[in-house]
């Protein structure tokens, strides 16, 4: 059993990698720098023919950019994840596809000019606290508009307890406030609508373009790679991930990541009288009163009932994925000991 430190009972050495790129058939590792002005090593691991690889605990997974992984001696092993960014399965037999893992924070960039979107802030927000990373709000393009202030109160109404920071990657004003969100060592990932400036904002995180140069390990169990990695080392320790299709995540919706966003709107429903309250003309209802009130907006409202709506239709979906699956398995059997049952009769 390879131990965390690096170095296993019997002695030998593990290393201790970052997935930074998950291909077909096989995944590159990112491992750090052997000493202070070292280079960080690149390996490439093959996969299982399923695409898959062992892990440190459990079954065999489909690793994800982020993974971390125990190189010890032949077998690479994949640690336990602390998030993940899930995509929703787009057929009908895979659940959900975790497109990065590991990830502290996931920043949700949204623009200034055009004016910012509340309701895909919200959307973004539910994605970022369904992976189990913490989110952070960033408005850029500060320098196009007289009213950022503004926005930063509105976002931070619609994101109760989440950091919102408004920047100029023009101008430089707010990176060093955003520095000082973002704190050191931590693995980030940015998601936004395009043109919002994320690709911007990345470049002003690394202060310059990023090349690390792969390495041929000396057992041979390494390759070189000169591969495109999406795992990207950034200043501070920072590392950020940047997979295809991971800014434009669809939304994978869970009742209790959209009660975290809309942790005013959950905290109200607590004060509802009646436990199954559908928040339309029941008597007590904490939310219609907040609304009449005027202490919640309409746009709000509509916003919660339609991302819970949709994490509703996700969980059926999955349900109805994995009854298919189970059907599936019992007719494998079922198919198994008839054919088991057949070669027995004839013996
Ligand atoms: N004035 C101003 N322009 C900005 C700022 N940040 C980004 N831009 C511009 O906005 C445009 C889009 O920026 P990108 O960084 O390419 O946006 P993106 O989010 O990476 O877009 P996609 O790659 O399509 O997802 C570019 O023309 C940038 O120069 C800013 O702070 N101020
Ligand atoms: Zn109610």
């Amino acid at each position: 059993m390879p131990t965390v430190d690096g170095v296993d009972e019997d002695g030998t050495r593990t290393d201790e990698g970052r997935i930074s790129r998950v291909d077909r058939g096989s995944v590159s590792v990112l491992l750090p720098a052997a000493g202070p002005g070292e280079e960080p090593a690149e390996l490439t691991i093959a996969t299982g023919r399923d695409g898959t690889l062992p892990a440190v605990v459990g079954d065999p997974l489909h690793p994800a950019v982020g993974d971390r992984v125990v190189v010890d001696g032949d077998r690479t092993l994949v640690a336990p994840r602390t998030s993940e960014l899930a995509r929703d399965g787009s057929d009908r037999t895979s659940v959900e596809q975790v497109i990065a893992a590991n990830v502290d924070v996931v920043v949700i960039v949204e623009h200034l000019e055009p004016a910012p979107s509340l309701g895909r802030l919200e959307r973004m927000l539910t994605i970022a606290w369904r992976s189990g990373a913490i989110p952070l709000v960033v408005l850029t393009k500060a320098d196009l508009v007289s009213d950022a202030a503004h926005w930063v109160t509105e976002a931070g109404a619609v994101a109760p307890g989440v950091g919102v920071v408004a920047i100029s990657a023009s101008t430089g004003a707010g990176l060093d406030e955003l520095e000082v969100h973002l704190g050191e060592a931590q693995t980030l990932v940015l998601i936004g609508p395009s043109g919002a400036g994320k690709s911007t904002l990345v470049n002003a995180l690394a202060g310059a373009d990023v090349m690390v140069t792969g390495v041929v390990r000396g057992d041979g169990r390494g390759m070189h790679t000169t591969t495109h990695r999406q795992l990207v080392p950034l200043p501070g320790g920072r590392l950020l991930i940047d997979t295809p299709g991971l800014r434009s995540v669809g939304i994978v919706a869970t009742e209790e990541a959209v009660a975290a966003t809309f942790e005013d709107i959950a905290a109200l429903v607590e004060l509802c009288r009646f436990n199954d309250c559908a928040h339309e003309r029941e008597p007590g209802c904490a939310v219609v009163a907040a609304l009449d009130a005027g202490e919640l907006s309409e746009r709000r409202f509509e916003s919660w009932r339609k991302l819970q709506r949709e994490a509703r239709r996700q969980a059926a979906r999955a349900d109805h994925r994995i009854a298919a699956e189970q059907r599936r398995q019992v007719r494998t059997r079922g198919r198994d000991a008839r054919e088991a049952s057949r070669i027995k009769s004839r013996r």
